[in-house]
């Protein structure tokens, strides 16, 4: 075990892993239990973590669903790391508890890219987040929610977490840990904190390092939400529903939007176009700011402003070299079969970025780019090209 590693790993007594869905299943004990059902929503109680920024957290859980069965060598597990405001519903339809289908549905699943009858594949909500994993809004050891009490988390206190979770699953080693975005910040740390613990990684439209520009867009972001007066210093909760810092979440949720979009998409999709009857030389929209509206308002109906700001702030820290010697000398420790995607038309996760993970990983394939006009989100968008991309590498993983 690495200094790293001791330090960030779980301190608490009690570990173990339940399901909301099939109660009577609950083990009691921290084996891992094969009965959670395909999508079924389970959680992880992975005790305290010593934090790298100092502190430590206690009770934490991690929320997380599986697909596809653990085989008896318990090598084909993959693990799959979502973006910021994604969480562990990767695949499959929307349905009770999820209100739209798997983010990657498309690419994971039964004869997919991700191929969920060859693959074991295990998605957990962050720590931090807001979908069942411990975040601001879960209750303090005083029943309270965190809110402000909340400790600086980091991609690296992530990832300690999720090693938790690995060895209560039974899981020695991922055959692939996977992740676009903040998704590939874990990916990396996985790959530099657990070695031994990673057979392959695919680092999607993502960093080694968050740039200045990427922290400067997210300076704004965060100011959006804590100068909204209903931030309350982020102990907004018991001022009841409806009263926390939306306007701020919607407005930091409009700028990052328009880094994870091209310039040229929306040129093309929106122009000048008003939106419908709205004339804004009469003070009206046109269609573009109603689209940057509609998906600010729609993440205020399902995401926590604190844990945008939580994992916000992890990724501001993001940095593989911290401690380590630098970036180049910390991806140089990485074994794993390495492949690398980059979103051609990024403007947020520049294409070099992938490159400079690629030269510095050894053995690093290389990068594969989707040709796209969606910025950021081609990640999310270009299915058939992610999934090519996916696809072959994940076969070439699977031969002994
Ligand atoms: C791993 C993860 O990151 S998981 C998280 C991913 N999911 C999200 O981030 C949710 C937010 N959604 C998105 O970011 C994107 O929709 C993606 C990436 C998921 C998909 O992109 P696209 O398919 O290109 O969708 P697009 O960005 O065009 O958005 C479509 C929405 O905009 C709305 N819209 C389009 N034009 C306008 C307009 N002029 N005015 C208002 N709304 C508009 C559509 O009605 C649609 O609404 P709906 O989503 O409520 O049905
Ligand atoms: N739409 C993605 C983009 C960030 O990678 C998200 O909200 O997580």
């Amino acid at each position: 075990m690495t200094d790293e590693r001791r330090v960030a790993h779980a301190v608490g007594p009690s570990r173990r892993v339940r399901s909301r869905v099939e109660p009577e299943q609950i083990p009691t004990t921290g084996a891992w239990h094969p009965q959670h059902g395909p999508g079924a929503r389970s959680f992880a109680d992975i005790g305290a973590l010593q934090l790298e920024a100092g502190g430590r957290l206690p009770g934490v859980t991690l929320a997380y669903e599986t697909w596809g069965e653990l085989n008896e060598a318990r090598d084909n597990a993959v693990l799959v790391c979502h973006a910021l405001t994604g969480d562990s519903h990767v695949a499959g339809p929307a349905g009770p508890g999820h209100v739209s289908p798997g983010w990657w549905s498309s690419i994971v699943g039964p004869g997919l890219a991700i191929d969920t009858d060859r693959w074991f594949v295990v998605a957990p909500n962050v720590l931090g987040g807001c979908q069942g994993s411990t975040g601001p809004s879960s209750p303090a050891p005083d029943g309270t929610p965190w809110g402000s009490r909340f400790p600086h988390v980091t991609v690296r206190d992530q990832v300690a977490a999720e090693l938790e979770l690995t060895d209560l699953l039974g899981i020695e080693r991922w055959a692939n840990v996977v992740g676009g975005s903040m998704g590939g910040h874990r990916v990396l740390e996985w790959a530099i904190l657990a070695p031994e613990r990673v057979r392959s990684i695919a680092v999607i439209a993502s960093g080694a390092q968050t740039t200045a520009d990427q922290i400067a867009w997210a300076h704004a972001q965060l100011a959006a939400i804590t100068l909204d007066p209903n931030y309350r210093g982020g102990d907004y909760y018991a001022a009841g529903p409806g009263q926390g810092p939306h306007a701020g979440l919607a407005l930091a949720r409009r700028i990052a939007h328009t880094t994870y979009r091209s310039a040229e998409e929306l040129e093309t999709r929106f122009g000048r176009i008003h939106q419908h009857a709205e004339d804004p030389m009469l003070g009206g929209r046109f269609a573009v700011q109603s689209y940057l509206d509609h998906h600010g308002s729609k993440l205020t109906l399902r995401f926590d402003a604190n844990s945008y700001v939580a994992l916000t702030r992890a990724m501001l820290t993001h940095d593989v070299g911290r401690d380590r010697g630098g970036v180049r000398a910390a991806l140089s420790t990485i074994t794993a079969d390495t492949l690398v995607v980059a979103v051609d038309s990024d403007r947020l996760f520049l294409p070099h970025e992938s490159e400079r993970i690629a030269a510095a990983v050894p053995g690093a394939r290389p990068v594969r780019y989707v040709r796209s006009p969606y910025g950021h989100d081609g990640f999310l968008i270009e299915h058939e090209q992610m999934s090519r991309h996916l696809g072959e590498f994940l076969r070439q993983v699977a031969r002994p």
